[in-house]
């Protein structure tokens, strides 16, 4: 068994977690992380909610749940981010648990639910578009994710389909200290988050800052609209995966715009992320509005309902799909 499967947290249907506050019952489970686990949960009420639990370990330096728990209480209430409904840790269980509000499919499944797997170019850059203001905010509250991708990312439910929620803030980490000016980089630092959407900086063990989350933004924005994926979908190695990052941006950057007829806005916006250093702003208004011409030139409203609003689309809830 490894190291993982010990720190597993495997509740079954039906079992309950009190806290000060309510008793949560156990529906079923939503997904499975490095560190734990996500349950589809009702309270006493029988109003649903996400409750993540993290297996509580002596050894473990960095909580993911402390961190997630961190920033949701920091961002407050803003709009992408997942309300804090309840929190605790059970000594006896020894887990601790974040009840937050329930959110939708992710952006991955919605994805892999289309046919040629991959969204309306029109949705692609409206859901871009929400992604990058959610980390946006991140970074006003002097953080970085360091791990966006499709998986992080889900929309509402009910009257919220069309709005997109950030996920997961395991790894992110402070870019700014107590007097609000940037930590000085340090001079290595070792490989975090998910290899496919990495930046450039995190391949070659620079410190990553706000435009890292923009390169990694970009990214994503790619693998919701291209066929076929990123060019380097393919390859496993880290070093491989570099390689062809740097390729595109030379002599094979038309592969990252592989069968787009409108892709000169977006192109612009690649160049100015890489254009960014790691102690530079970025401009999230000049990425915005560059994406709004994209679709303008495509004859396209970014603002348009999304592929799953259209009613001959699956429901967008994890519950509906599983549990009928
Ligand atoms: N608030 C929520 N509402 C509905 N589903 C959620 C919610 N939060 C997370 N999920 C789902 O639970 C699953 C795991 O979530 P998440 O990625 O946050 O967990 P994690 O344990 O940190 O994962 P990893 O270690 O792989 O990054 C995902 O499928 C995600 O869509």
């Amino acid at each position: 068994m490894s190291d993982e499967e010990e720190d597993d947290v495997n509740f079954k249907v039906g079992h309950e977690i009190t806290s000060g506050k309510a008793t949560y019952t156990v529906v079923r489970l939503l997904g499975e992380g490095g560190f734990g686990a996500v349950y589809l949960v009702k309270d006493d009420k029988g109003k649903q909610a996400a409750m993540k639990v993290e297996r509580k370990i002596e050894k473990r330096k960095h909580s993911k749940l402390k961190m997630e728990i961190a920033i949701l209480k920091l961002v407050g209430t803003g709009k992408h981010f997942t309300k804090i409904v309840d929190r605790g840790k059970k000594d006896k269980e020894g887990f601790f648990f974040l009840v937050m509000e329930l959110v939708g499919k992710s952006l991955g499944d919605l994805k892999s639910e289309r046919a040629e797997k991959v969204f309306s170019f029109a949705t692609g850059l409206g859901v871009a578009s929400q992604c990058l203001e959610a980390v946006e905010e991140l970074h006003k509250f002097g953080f970085i994710h360091r791990d966006l991708k499709p998986a992080n990312y889900a929309c509402g439910l009910d009257d919220k389909k069309h709005l997109i929620y950030i996920l997961d803030f395991g790894i992110a980490r402070k870019f700014l200290n107590t007097k609000n000016e940037l930590k000085t980089p340090r001079e290595t630092v070792g490989f975090k988050g998910t290899v496919r959407f990495a930046p450039l900086a995190c391949h070659r063990n620079f410190e990553m800052g706000p435009k890292d989350d923009c390169e990694s933004w970009f990214y994503l924005l790619l693998d919701l609209i291209l066929v076929g994926g990123l060019p380097w979908r393919k390859l496993n190695e880290k070093m491989d995966v570099l390689k062809s990052k740097e390729e595109c941006r030379k002599e094979k950057r038309h592969t990252l715009y592989t069968g787009f007829k409108h892709w000169t806005e977006l192109n612009k916006i690649l160049d100015y992320i890489d254009s960014r250093a790691y102690q530079d702003r970025v401009d999230y208004q000049f990425i915005y509005k560059s994406l709004a011409e994209a679709c303008t030139s495509a004859g396209l409203d970014i603002d348009a309902p999304y592929d799953w609003e259209n009613s001959k689309e699956k429901d967008t809830s994890k519950e509906s799909s599983n549990s009928k």
